[in-house]
């Protein structure tokens, strides 16, 4: 059976009431989460899970303008400080967007996205939004997997935006492990 997202609800700032304090900068540094990471460790590395056409998440494709089923680029990362995986990182770029596909996937490998994004003056991210997913979410049971066997909490806070340059856009989405937690804030 295939797990629809959960209708998810993505808001523009962490819920006091909700978001530990220290997780709340995570979620809402507009800059290079890579960046953040690496100040924060010795050493950061980029697992990279999948780099394939996919059909994105109806939620993703309506971001991006897309037809529900219609193929895009999808990189799924694991993002890790000190050899422990903190993010699960997923990228998606609308198929016609082929010079993207190009930085996104055959001349990155394991190097961080966000050091190309972050590099090139004209990228635009456009503002965060921030879900907590939990099992009725697919994203939910792909950052599972991509940890396992480590377990999981029930839930798992996680932001998203658009970057855009000359026209072109890609979506990433980064879900916040616990470990995240054991980096300073
Ligand atoms: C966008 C960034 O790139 C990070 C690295 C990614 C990758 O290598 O696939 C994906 C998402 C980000 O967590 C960033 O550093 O902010």
């Amino acid at each position: 059976m295939r797990i629809r997202p959960h209708p998810e609800t993505w808001l523009e700032r962490p819920p006091r009431a909700r978001v530990l304090p220290q997780l709340r900068p995570w979620l809402t540094d507009p800059g290079s989460l890579t960046a953040r990471i690496r100040s924060r460790c010795s050493l950061f590395s980029v697992e990279v899970l999948a780099q394939r056409l996919a059909v994105p998440h109806p939620d993703e494709a309506a971001l991006l303008g897309l037809r529900r089923g219609e193929l895009a680029w999808l990189r799924e990362v694991l993002l890790a400080a000190d050899g422990v995986p903190v993010v699960f990182a997923r990228s998606i770029l609308p198929r016609h967007n082929v010079r993207g596909a190009w930085i996104l996937f055959q001349g990155l490998g394991s190097r961080p996205l966000g050091a190309a994004l972050f590099a090139d003056p004209r990228i635009r991210r456009q503002p965060l939004a921030c879900s907590c997913l939990d099992r009725r979410d697919a994203r939910y049971h792909r950052a599972s997997a991509a940890v396992a066997p480590r377990r999981l909490p029930p839930a798992l806070w996680a932001r998203r935006s658009l970057f855009g340059l000359r026209g072109r856009t890609l979506l990433v989405s980064e879900v916040f492990l616990p470990t995240i937690l054991e980096l300073p804030t």
